[in-house]
């Protein structure tokens, strides 16, 4: 196996001894702020601090998750309501416990609320919190807090008593929840909120519930508005429903969209854009109403350029860094990874040399020397019967059987719109409502959801790009691997695939090594048998050569057993021992490359339209 390419990958390193080392700072700072502010702007902090809790939960579900959530207050409220319902009826414990009470309560409606998000996108789904956030604003008018008409006040911890002091403990807490913030950020969960916003798809063929991903984003992100509602009681005494109305949760829904409150560092500025806005106009005797005109032209400016102050400040940033590594650091900056895999591939004379077939021309032609069957033992792996998959009238597959077996490479070929990708989507869950049976290492998978397949060993890549930018390599590999192979592993099976390593940002690689991040990922993930739903697409000519190599010796090198829809025939004739042809949602044969290739059907169903290409 060729070694890792070295990167400049020293910007990604933060590690936990950082980021503690960054929260005791916080707290310092809190304290420090506590001591030396008047009396007035230590009020607003403590606001300022309720406000980025509430915006570090709408960082979970909105900017990681990517679904629109506009009752972040309302669920603020549960928090508020549960802590002064436990002051009136005496619960034990003070609002040291009631703080975490109130932010369960809270996540449990947020699951509630979340379900709609299992069927509802976008708009959609916008709709149905802000029906929430308006039910949530009627129905607090009507019942209002517990205590508030009587004036029973939340008391403060006793360690916390003042302003100032209450100042502190909340810079504590908001500490706590970035902390719990960034362990999940870097946690299975969080790379499944990120990955959901880009594709549920690749979510479920990755082997995680979409289900589980959206919930739990909810969940998180009502149980840190719970948190800071429950916080706002204490710092109140007397909490009142104008606190949380609709329009608030709107307007903060835009402060998270604009400042990219996903990044901890910026919902701390948002919250202090929160109580910074309304003041700065309240001293110029502006009515601070018009504050929420100002977040609602932001949110527009925001929303138009597609980019937030948190993105624009690390592009920024990291311009900065990388002029100054131009200049004094490593030669190569890390937009030249994807030059250095290409470097790495052996070029197509060594290539040819070694497998002079693949070095043939495209016409449909066997192998000089077809690929001998790399199999480990011949059992049957995959077996499929009277596969049949209709849209509406078009019938994308018909009655089709299909055989492989371990340690095998099979081509699946046909010319567009036999019914190639139908065929792995049907394989892989995504079309239930197929007829026939399907079944892998004897176990069948009819019943089976597309995450379940998945974690029975059965995976797939797609056409499209599924690949998250805003995952890094190995954050992204870690996630589709779902711990199948340690780091050591997975640094030598994306060096196999001449991958960029683990710390580099997707974002920064171009979309033909995604596609083979993903394979490599996926070879991670150690399937029973691997669907590659053309993954040499975006492939240099060189890269493809070097990409066949390493793909004939996936079945021993990794035990895995391959499925391989490609249109080049190259890459089909150097890898594949076997291949199925499909034309209009039929098997027209199958067999042995040469027989395949030879075979009159394919030749008039094949050729006929690479001549007319
Ligand atoms: N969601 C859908 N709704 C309606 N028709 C569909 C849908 N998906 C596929 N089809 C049709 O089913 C047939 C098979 O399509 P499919 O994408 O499986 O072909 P393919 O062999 O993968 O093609 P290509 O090589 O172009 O990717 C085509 O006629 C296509 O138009």
């Amino acid at each position: 196996m060729s070694p890792a390419k070295p990167l400049n990958i020293s910007l990604f390193r933060a590690g936990w001894p950082r980021t503690l080392l960054i929260a005791a700072l916080a707290i310092l700072l809190g304290w420090l702020l506590s001591a030396v502010l008047p009396g007035y702007l230590v009020f607003l902090g403590t606001s300022a601090v309720v406000a980025m809790i509430s915006l570090l939960g709408l960082g979970v579900v909105t900017g990681s998750a990517g679904m629109m959530a506009l009752c972040q207050l309302s669920f603020a409220a549960v928090g508020a309501w549960v802590v002064s319902w436990l002051n009136t009826a005496g619960a034990p414990g003070g609002l040291m416990l009631w703080l975490p009470l109130g932010g369960l309560a809270a996540a449990a409606v947020g699951l509630l609320v979340g379900l709609p998000a299992l069927r509802l996108r976008g708009v959609n789904l916008a709709v149905v919190t802000l029906g929430f956030a308006a039910a949530a604003d009627l129905t607090l008018g009507k019942i209002q807090f517990p205590g508030t008409l009587s004036g029973v006040q939340v008391p403060r911890p006793e360690l916390f008593p003042g302003d100032r002091r209450y100042f502190l403990f909340a810079v504590i807490i908001l500490v706590l929840c970035a902390l719990l913030v960034a362990f999940l950020h870097n946690s299975s969960w969080g790379r499944s909120w990120r990955f959901v916003a880009f594709s549920e798809r690749g979510t479920a063929s990755a082997g995680t519930s979409v289900t589980f991903a959206k919930l739990t984003a909810f969940a998180v992100s009502a149980f840190l508005a719970g948190i800071g509602g429950a916080l706002l009681s204490g710092q109140v005494g007397l909490v009142y429903p104008t606190s949380f109305t609709t329009i608030q949760s709107l307007a903060l829904y835009v402060l998270a969209i604009v400042s990219g409150s996903y990044l901890i560092d910026m919902a701390v500025l948002g919250g202090i854009l929160w109580v910074l806005v309304p003041e700065l106009l309240k001293r110029f005797g502006i009515s601070q109403d018009w504050g929420f005109v100002v977040f609602g032209a932001l949110g527009i400016q925001a929303l138009t350029t597609g980019s937030n102050l948190g993105e624009d400040l690390r592009a920024w940033w990291w311009r900065r860094r990388l002029r100054r590594i131009g200049s004094t650091g490593p030669k190569k900056p890390l937009e030249t990874s994807a030059a250095e895999a290409e470097q790495s591939v052996p070029s197509a004379a060594e290539v040819a040399q070694q497998t002079p077939q693949a070095a043939a021309s495209t016409r449909l032609e066997p192998a000089a020397a077809t690929p001998k069957p790399q199999s480990i033992d011949s059992e049957q792996l995959l077996k499929v019967r009277g596969l049949t998959v209709s849209f509406g009238p078009v019938s994308a597959l018909k009655n089709v059987d299909l055989e492989l077996s371990t340690g095998s490479i099979t081509g699946l070929m046909g010319p567009n719109g036999a019914g190639k990708s139908t065929f792995v989507d049907a394989l892989s869950g995504f079309l239930p409502q197929h007829q026939g049976s399907i079944t892998l290492a004897g176990e069948s998978l009819d019943s089976l959801s597309p995450a379940q397949r998945a974690r029975s060993g059965l995976r797939r890549t797609f056409q499209q790009d599924r690949v998250p930018p805003t995952l890094t390599v190995g954050g992204y590999a870690n996630f589709i691997s779902r711990g199948k192979s340690d780091a050591e592993q997975l640094a030598q099976i994306l060096a196999y695939f001449d991958c960029p390593s683990v710390e580099v940002q997707l974002a920064r690689v171009d979309v033909g090594t995604r596609r083979l991040i993903e394979v490599a990922a996926n070879v991670a993930a150690q399937p029973r048998l691997l669907l590659l739903d053309e993954p040499a697409a975006g492939l240099s000519h060189q890269e493809h050569l070097a990409f066949a190599q390493q793909l004939l010796r996936v079945p021993q090198e990794f035990g895995i057993s391959l499925l391989l829809i490609e249109h080049d025939l190259d890459l089909v004739r150097s890898t594949c021992s076997n291949i199925v042809v499909l034309n209009f949602g039929e098997v027209i044969a199958s067999g042995p490359q040469q027989e395949v290739l030879a075979d009159r059907a394919v030749m008039n169903a094949y050729m006929g339209e690479l001549e007319t290409s």
